[in-house]
């Protein structure tokens, strides 16, 4: 069956998107969803995005890993995603969204996409590490000269090792740049290589700065090596809402697939 897909990147994560409303895709089939995403046998993307229909929501997002297997939140194809539903004119410049992790709001402007991310009531805050999920599980940690240190290396033992384990976890080197900007790169789970930016890993990184009193802001700049987002929340007594993910999304080109 011919299926047409659409390549999106949001500072440089890159998706594989499918209007996926008339339930034509075997979801079943990792196999095909790894094959396409590979680099150099298929399409190539960090993930694979199904858009559907929802019963309360204007759509459902539905987030695959290269690996092929289904996956936790994904921020920056939360942003493609909305940026794809309203290309499909599903949306005008406001959505709700359902996802893997509940209920996400999100605004286009333009180019760029705002993405409302879920709560985050607990944050474990260690000596040389801080650990959060925000959609998906991070580990964050402070290193220098993050231009130079080898993410693939450290990441991977890091994310195989303990206490993540099997399931393991996304891993976040971040470098200070001033009082609320934050170069960070992640090396990613399911991707199993370091991704040019991860949206729920910088607003981990955020929160886990925040938390740590690296920064004052509730507005906070990270660069990453795939561009500029930004995180807002708000701190409160149970730990920080209002969580807003932003940066640009982006359509790269449309083709077909056998599937
Ligand atoms: N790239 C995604 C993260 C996907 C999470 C996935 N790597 C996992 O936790 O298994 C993001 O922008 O938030």
């Amino acid at each position: 069956m011919t299926v047409t897909f659409y390549k999106y990147q949001g500072t440089g994560n890159d998706f594989i998107i499918v209007d996926n409303r008339l339930q034509q895709i075997d979801k079943n089939n990792t196999k095909r969803i790894e094959e396409l995403c590979d680099r150099r046998f298929g399409i190539g993307a960090n993930g694979f995005i199904l858009l559907e229909n929802d019963k309360i929501a204007d759509f459902k997002m539905v987030y695959y890993n290269a690996d092929g297997k289904e996956s936790s939140m994904c921020g920056n194809g939360g942003r493609c995603i909305a940026a794809f539903a309203k290309y499909l004119g599903i949306i005008s410049s406001t959505a709700e969204f359902e996802a893997i992790d509940g209920l996400h709001k999100a605004r286009i402007n333009g180019d760029i996409v705002y993405l409302q991310m879920q709560n985050v009531e607990t944050i474990e805050a260690y000596k040389d590490h801080t650990f959060l999920d925000t959609g998906s599980p991070h580990h964050v940690e402070l290193v220098s000269q993050i231009e130079a240190f080898d993410v693939k290396q450290n990441g991977a033992k890091i994310r195989y090792g303990q206490p993540y384990g099997r399931a393991g976890s996304n891993v976040n080197f971040v470098e200070q740049l001033s009082n609320d900007r934050f170069a960070v790169r992640t090396y990613e789970r399911g991707v199993e290589d370091e991704t040019l930016s991860c949206g729920t890993g910088v607003t981990a990184v955020a929160l886990a700065m925040h938390k740590g009193a690296k920064t004052n802001s509730d507005e906070v700049s990270l660069k990453t090596q795939g561009g500029e987002l930004k995180v807002k929340f708000e701190e409160d007594k149970d730990g920080y809402k209002n969580i807003w993910l932003i940066g640009p999304a982006q359509q790269v080109f449309k083709g077909e697939i056998e599937w």
